[in-house]
């Protein structure tokens, strides 16, 4: 491989030059089978597929397989094999687990386990009140779902990884159910779905800038204060019920707001607490930001402490959500 990358990848001399790594458990193909396609991820199709022969269980488990390209350069190929590395080494109920690698050959596949309730996005899109039908949703719910996403970013936080990317378009849930968790699933920095989310930055990566502080985009500082923020975000993005943050405005035109002290207002029937909560997590210095740990207390407390008046279904919208 070409030097280039392998400097710009810490990972290459672990592995020796060689794609795989002993750590990430090789899936028979024959064990694997793809069925219908979830959609397109940033590299290659997502299938939904069945997998046999795990651990003893005749039954096959369903399973979310992330294929890569056969004709793609090492980059490529290196960024997808770094994203299977970096889920292989968590271990938390709100990140989602990797299952296998099928690495001996073309196509390569990333076996992750099956979030069957799609992604919280479409979730809370899906799940707004309408004139005749009051959402299936309480407050309590949007609560739930933001400690899920919390712990899963507290986790992180104590293992020193900054995610870069937190976004409710890149979590996804158990189940659409009551008992329903939400789990943090895409470590790529990924332009999944929702591509239009990313701005090209002078043709390099894209950035999604709605979900990033001002240091991160004008200076490219990124700390877990940075996912601090983009969780503030995510809970704006909860509590509005799937919105895209800063209606109206494009990427340049959230920069300069932001840069002279505008914030997004509090989405409809969000409760005060939540909403000085966001609005912590945009402070302009990072560090006087909360952590994750002092994000998870507030939230507990709020779902503890007010629970009565989380009752209450998410009120109708009288205006239109957005
Ligand atoms: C890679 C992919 O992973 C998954 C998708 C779905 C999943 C995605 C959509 C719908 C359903 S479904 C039919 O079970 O409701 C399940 C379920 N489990 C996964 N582990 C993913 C992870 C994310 F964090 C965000 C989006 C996606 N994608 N990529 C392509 C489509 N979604």
């Amino acid at each position: 491989l070409p030097a280039r990358v392998i400097e710009a990848n810490p990972l290459y001399d672990l592995t020796a030059g060689k794609i795989t790594d002993q750590k990430l458990p090789e899936i028979p193909r024959d064990n694997l089978r793809l069925s219908e396609q979830l959609g397109q991820g940033a590299f290659g199709e997502v299938y939904k597929g069945f997998l046999s022969g795990m651990s003893g269980t005749e039954r096959e488990v369903a399973v979310a397989v992330k294929t890569l390209p056969p004709l793609c350069n090492e980059q490529t190929e290196l960024d997808f094999f770094m994203e299977a590395y970096i889920i292989r080494k968590f271990n938390h109920p709100n990140i989602v687990r990797l299952l296998g690698v099928c690495f001996d050959d073309h196509p390569r596949y990333i076996v992750l386990e099956l979030l069957a309730g799609g992604n919280l996005k479409s979730f809370l899109q899906e799940s707004r009140p309408s004139e005749n039908k009051p959402s299936n949703l309480i407050i309590n719910d949007l609560v739930d779902l933001a400690r899920d996403i919390a712990a899963g970013c507290s986790y992180l936080e104590k293992n020193h990884f900054i995610h870069r990317d937190i976004a409710a378009r890149n979590c996804l849930l158990t189940t659409k159910g009551p008992e329903r968790v939400a789990k943090l699933a895409d470590f790529g920095m990924s332009r999944d779905v929702y591509r239009s989310d990313y701005y090209r930055k002078e043709g390099r990566a894209f950035l999604p800038i709605k979900w990033m502080p001002p240091e991160a985009f004008t200076e490219g500082i990124f700390t877990t204060k940075t996912d601090v923020w983009s969780y503030g975000v995510v809970l704006w993005e909860i509590f509005s019920m799937g919105c895209m943050p800063y209606p109206g405005l494009n990427n340049t035109e959230v920069m300069n707001f932001l840069h002279i002290g505008g914030r997004l207002v509090a989405p409809h029937s969000c409760p005060q607490p939540l909403y000085e909560l966001m609005l912590s997590c945009w402070m302009h210095r990072a560090e006087e930001r909360p952590d994750f740990d002092y994000i998870l207390q507030t939230l507990n407390t709020i779902s503890q402490d007010t629970a009565t008046m989380l009752q209450h279904p998410p009120l109708v919208q009288i205006p239109p959500l957005c």
